[in-house]
């Protein structure tokens, strides 16, 4: 493990105060020991200093006018982390806590996550530390026009194709398609998650929570069961949530929790799921609205939360979905869930379930899919709207649907029989991290120093 701490204390000294960043390493260098000894090239080609040193960081300025006149600046990013297996690829967040730290360790989870789909995609990341709530529409737009005032001379179809993640959806992605097309002249696929009715592919909105649920059932039928009658825990109210939700309805189970940054949502005969639409797609407000509807849900503000942990993972499920934003669940909750009967976590957010808590559900010996397997549903369907763009085709839910749904299988196929390869069945952090390394380092060696 040698390998390990010296590269983290070198990433200290050389990127100070990037703790996510660092802990997204150490989570896959961590598991890359038998790999890693097993071949020696990797080490003579300096494959680890390479992949943790992003290609290419892009940092600036994006000033907006708000409503009322005021010059407003944020700071924007784009980390283009990796490009050995293709464009780099990968969503921007509109958050406030957004930072050096977050956008490296998501473009860095990224690497790994577009190279288990086994599409031609490289990795990146990027955003800004706007905060998207309680601002008017003309508002996002100046914002997003400004920041792709910067952005737009970076990417392209072919070098570099953002999406969305936390405060970027299809409204934000149409400012910035809009602006792109007015600085550029060109009508090319350079976003992904674009509208219906001008390039955007069929089933993306739903698929990063469609394909968590799929990757849940794939994990379920290897212990032989499946989704039906399961209670399940989501937290987030946001696209992944959402359709999370939507495909566990589908599937026969029942979401009994959700959440948003306001506090956790209860509803033990089940979630109304057309009202959180409601509330969340349409209205853009607190889920305690939900309660107007239906008075004898629960919903617990985050200011009654446990300490060092979330009120959501603290009801009684089967299975438990975290879709709201990294470290949303500690080793505290991971041991609440456990002992109240979780058998299965799939996380649809990126780096969700700390370090601790990881390896309490692997030592629990429960199922458990991280991100980086368990929602690149998302980034697959990504690029398959990037394929039918370039061939300006469009295909139907069903087509696009199906491929999802086929794909999850094959990512999870990767991982468990990669964690079997090298003696830890049902480990899939390890499967999927060596399987996604060896893709992307292969690749890495066979084109040079570069
Ligand atoms: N949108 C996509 O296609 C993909 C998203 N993801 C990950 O899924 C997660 C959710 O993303 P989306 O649903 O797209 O975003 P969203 O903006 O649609 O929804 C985010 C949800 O999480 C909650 N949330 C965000 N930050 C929070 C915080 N600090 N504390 C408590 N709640 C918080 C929000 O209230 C909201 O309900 C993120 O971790 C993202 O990186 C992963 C793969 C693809
Ligand atoms: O659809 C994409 O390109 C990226 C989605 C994303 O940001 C993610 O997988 O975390």
């Amino acid at each position: 493990m040698n390998y390990l701490s010296t590269t983290i204390s070198q990433l200290k000294q050389s990127s100070p105060a990037q703790t996510e960043f660092y802990q997204a390493v150490e989570e896959v260098l961590r598991t890359l020991e038998p790999v890693l000894e097993k071949n020696n090239y990797y080490a003579k080609h300096s494959i680890i200093q390479r992949l943790v040193e992003p290609e290419r960081q892009i940092m600036f300025r994006v000033p907006w006018q708000d409503d009322s006149g005021n010059i407003q600046i944020n700071k924007g990013y784009r980390i283009e982390f990796n490009s050995a297996l293709g464009p780099y690829k990968g969503g921007l967040r509109f958050h406030p806590s957004v930072n050096a730290s977050i956008i490296k360790f998501l473009g860095f989870e990224q690497i790994f996550k577009n190279a288990l789909t086994g599409l031609p995609i490289g990795g990146g990341k990027g955003g800004a530390n706007f905060d998207p709530k309680g601002r008017s529409d003309a508002e996002i737009m100046r914002f997003c026009q400004s920041f792709m005032n910067e952005l737009y001379r970076h990417i392209g179809p072919n070098t570099d194709v953002p999406a969305g993640d936390i405060g970027v959806g299809a409204r934000e992605i149409g400012y910035m398609f809009g602006q792109y097309k007015r600085l550029t002249g060109k009508y090319e696929g350079v976003l992904t998650g674009k509208g219906l009715l001008w390039g955007g592919s069929y089933a993306r909105k739903e698929a990063t929570g469609y394909g968590t649920v799929y990757f849940a059932d794939h994990m379920l039928n290897a212990r032989g069961e499946n989704l039906q009658g399961q209670r399940c825990l989501v937290s987030g109210a946001g696209n992944v949530a959402i359709y999370a939700m939507e495909k566990l309805y589908q599937l026969g189970a029942t979401p009994i929790a959700c959440s948003d940054s306001t506090g956790t949502l209860y509803h033990a005969q089940g979630l109304d799921l057309s009202l959180i639409k409601e509330l969340k797609e349409k209205e853009r407000t607190s889920l305690l609205r939900y309660l107007n509807s239906h008075p004898r849900a629960q919903f617990i503000p985050i200011s009654e939360y446990p300490s060092g942990g979330h009120t959501i993972w603290r009801y009684k499920a089967d299975l438990a979905f975290p879709c709201a934003t990294q470290n949303e669940l500690t080793t505290r909750d991971a041991e609440a869930l456990v002992s109240n009967g979780c058998k299965l976590v799939s996380e649809g957010a990126n780096m969700a379930a700390s370090q601790g808590a990881v390896e309490y559900f692997l030592k629990a010996g429960i199922s458990y899919g991280p991100g980086k397997a368990a929602n690149a549903g998302g980034v697959a369907t990504s690029q398959l709207e990037m394929a039918q763009n370039a061939s300006m085709q469009k295909w139907t839910f069903e087509q696009v649907d199906c491929q999802l749904l086929q794909i999850t299988k094959d990512i999870y196929l990767r991982a468990s029989e990669t964690a079997r390869e090298f003696g830890a069945p049902g480990n899939l952090v390890l499967g999927a991290n060596i399987a996604a390394f060896r893709r992307v380092a292969d690749a890495m060696i066979e084109q040079g120093v570069v």
